[in-house]
């Protein structure tokens, strides 16, 4: 079956309307670039039509072109420049015909490199336009790099293209980009008749690949693109496609158009068989997959609506939850145990919006309409009406138990009960009701209001209608979700706990802490275990350990450097001593001091240093840093604690800021080869212990010579 196709209709006035349709988004497949070819050729040669209008169906133009061709090919074989060249560009751009496109809703990657190849656009004031290509790891193909500086000037194009940025319709039109904004209900209309004017030579009939009025002088053009590369290699370390992009600009400018057109074909082509495309690409698809969630999608229901959401607990947490719900316009009820309580909960709240005001994201006027969403309460008599409460008070297993008895006497029947533990089994908080069916966990990562991600956890009691009604709820707050089991730290903590414990390992083993930070940022991470553990503060790290110590013992790596600086009264960051010192600006810079700290550890340990250790490269640090941290997240998948990999991805990336452009932990590990993990992993179990043995589901995926991506049989499933 094909993927879209278009249609064309022409009026009695000569003008052909040609409407691209392939749900959603109008994405341009081959089959939809085909037909719209064989429309074009059409519309030329029929004597009955003077010009071409290209619109899309149901008010969305094009989201661009079909990214599923790059996962899975494409059916036809398109020859390099086809689509470019001979067809955008000598064939729409170089008829004798005028077209005009008339864009509503979307107009990206490829729809808008479409969109440019005509000769007059019209748009309406919500409409997006963009060429967010790079952030799939690839550079516009179809002509973007050219004809974005020659309509909008080389600055404005690079910031659009290096950072995927789109424009809304009136930056557009005041940009050059469009030559007229109208409605809706006008667009075509207005289209119509404006590519008549064309035709009729009552307007210009411009070609925007030959344009050079907004292009800089040559000098100053270099300087910008030179600027423009020191920025790209300063944010996007590891990343060579914004380069890549910068260079066919400079091509076109100093070669010409057409030179330039050649250079973004052949780029395309290479980049688009990358490792870099192929992650971005997979975090793209992971990412939306994450609420399609077998059992609780697919089977009918309708999310409840929630108005009114309380929150027990005003702390971190607590406020930075509030603060995302009222920006997403929910009335909320925050409550504390007492007014001082309350009011330096509120406090935060007030601070969190405070800095978007700061920020440029928030007006005056918006921050008071905000606020006053948020009413501060001590007891639960205004609970009796709320849809949703979300408990997050300190992990404390005897107080959750009495909120929660209390919230079944309190909130209506129905009402969503949420806790935010971050390790407490969800068995253990709702003990004391017979509320089961309606008890969730509610996971944000810190702080919550910034965060993107929201771990959904059910029990084998939740209902699918409660986990659909947080599903709807986290997409209103613009979090991406994961639904996970339940078990000690869920997935993304649990995954996650053999990060800092190899780090601490490889310490005692001899090598130093700051080298082992800097291999881990250099792969792309935002800072490396021991600065996150810093940030985090030794109290909680020493806590959560004890619980994976309780309930993983066989595979804890029980290193005692941190608890000998705690002793110290270095708790991390916030007493601005931890593994790094801070200034007053909180800059970290290594500190000597912790020399005798790790000594201590390291005779404690043993004393055993290991020379190998000694010569470890960047990537051996890495790789025996977040080697066990895949290997857990194989355990986590095999006990279906998380019934898809890409939903790793995402908690990987999302959660612990692992590098989006590696695909997140499983789909790196996966590049790298099961099989590769699984034997480094074993080779290090032999040297230095069960820390590194690699679980079964890793063994057996590595021995079947299967990806660690495959679906999981969830037959087994426990959700
Ligand atoms: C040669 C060219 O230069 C190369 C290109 O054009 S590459 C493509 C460039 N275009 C893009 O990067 C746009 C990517 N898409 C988006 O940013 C967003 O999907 C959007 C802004 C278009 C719509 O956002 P939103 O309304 O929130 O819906 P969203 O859930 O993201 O997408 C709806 C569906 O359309 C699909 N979709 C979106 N853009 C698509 C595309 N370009 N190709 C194929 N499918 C696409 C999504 O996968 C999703 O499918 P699902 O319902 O099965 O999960």
């Amino acid at each position: 079956m094909g993927r879209g196709t278009t249609e064309m209709e022409v009026g009695g006035d000569g003008v052909a309307v040609i409407i691209i349709n392939n749900p959603p988004v109008n994405a341009l497949s081959v089959d939809v670039l085909f037909s719209l070819k064989e429309n074009y050729e059409q519309a030329i040669k029929r004597d009955d039509v003077k010009a071409i209008v290209l619109t899309g169906a149901k008010g969305r133009f094009s989201g661009g072109f079909d990214i599923n061709a790059f996962q899975k090919g494409t059916s036809k074989e398109v020859k390099p420049g086809f689509i470019s060249i001979d067809f955008l560009t000598d064939s729409v751009e170089g008829a004798n015909k005028p077209s005009v496109a008339a864009i509503d809703g979307l107009a990206l990657g490829g729809g808008l490199e479409v969109a440019m190849a005509c000769h007059g656009r019209i748009c309406t004031s919500t409409a997006q336009l963009g060429l967010p290509e790079l952030q799939l790891g690839i550079i516009p193909g179809m002509g973007g790099t050219q004809r974005l500086p020659r309509l909008v000037g080389l600055s404005k194009s690079l910031e659009m293209m290096l950072l995927s940025k789109p424009v809304k319709g009136e930056e557009a039109h005041s940009l050059g980009l469009v030559d007229a904004i109208v409605s809706p209900k006008e667009l075509v209309k207005v289209a119509r008749s404006w590519a008549l004017d064309i035709a009729e030579y009552r307007r210009p009939w411009v070609r925007s690949l030959y344009r050079t009025d907004k292009l800089e002088p040559l000098g100053e053009a270099k300087e910008i693109l030179k600027f423009a590369r020191l920025q790209a290699q300063k944010q996007s370390t590891n990343l060579e496609h914004p380069l890549v992009c910068i260079d066919c600009i400079e091509e076109g400018i100093v070669s010409g158009p057409r030179a330039g057109l050649w250079k973004e074909v052949d780029s395309s082509k290479m980049l688009q068989s990358s490792q870099t495309s192929k992650n971005l690409v997979h975090f793209f698809f992971a990412q939306r997959a994450t609420s399609k969630v077998s059992g609780v999608t697919d089977i009918g229901l309708v999310p409840r609506k929630v108005r009114k959401v309380a929150i027990v607990g005003g702390g971190l947490m607590g406020s930075g939850i509030a603060t995302a719900l009222i920006l997403s316009k929910y009335s909320v009820i925050l409550k504390e145990v007492s007014e001082k309580f309350l009011q330096a909960g509120i406090g935060r709240v007030r601070a969190n919006l405070q800095s978007r005001i700061k920020k440029g994201k928030m007006t005056e006027e918006s921050y008071e309409k905000t606020l006053s969403l948020l009413t501060g309460v001590l007891d639960y008599e205004q609970f009796r009406d709320v849809d949703l409460v979300i408990e997050a008070v300190i992990e404390n297993v005897s107080l959750k138990q009495q909120i929660f008895a209390d919230l079944e006497r309190y909130c209506p029947p129905a009402c969503i009960l949420a806790t935010n533990t971050s390790t407490i089994d969800l068995n253990l908080v709702g003990e004391k009701t017979t509320s089961q069916d309606r008890i969730v966990g509610a996971h944000f990562f810190s702080p919550a209001h910034i965060m993107p991600l929201l771990e959904i956890v059910r029990t084998q009691r939740t209902s699918a209608q409660v986990v659909l009604d947080l599903l709807d709820v986290a997409k209103k707050i613009h979090k991406t979700p994961i639904v996970v089991g339940n078990c000690t730290g869920f997935a993304v903590n649990r995954m996650f706990f053999p990060y800092t414990q190899a780090a601490l390992l490889l310490v005692d083993r001899g090598l130093d802490v700051y080298q082992i930070d800097r291999a881990i940022t250099r792969f792309g991470m935002p800072m490396g275990p021991f600065r996150l553990a810093d940030l985090v503060g030794f109290g909680v790290a020493v806590a959560t350990a004890l619980q994976y110590l309780q309930s993983f013992p066989e595979r804890c790596y029980k290193s005692m450097l941190i608890p000998l600086m705690l002793e110290d009264k270095r708790i991390g960051e916030a007493a601005r001593k931890g593994f790094y010192q801070y200034d007053d600006k909180r800059k970290a810079s290594p500190d000597p001091e912790i020399k005798k700290y790790v000594e201590q550890s390291r005779n404690m340990a043993g004393g055993i240093q290991d020379p190998k250790l000694m010569k470890l490269t960047d990537k051996d640090i890495v790789e025996m840093v977040f080697f066990p941290v895949v290997n857990e997240a194989c355990r986590v998948l095999d006990e279906r604690i998380a019934l898809k990999a890409s939903d790793l991805d995402i908690a990987s990336i999302m959660g612990m800021g692992f590098p989006h452009y590696r695909g997140g932990i499983m789909f790196w590990a996966d590049s790298l080869g099961a099989n590769y993990v699984s034997s480094r992993l074993e080779d290090w179990s032999k040297m230095y212990g069960e820390f590194f043995k690699p679980c079964a589901y890793l063994v057996e995926r590595a021995n079947k010579g299967e990806s660690l991506g495959a679906q999981v049989d969830l037959a087994k499933s426990r959700l």
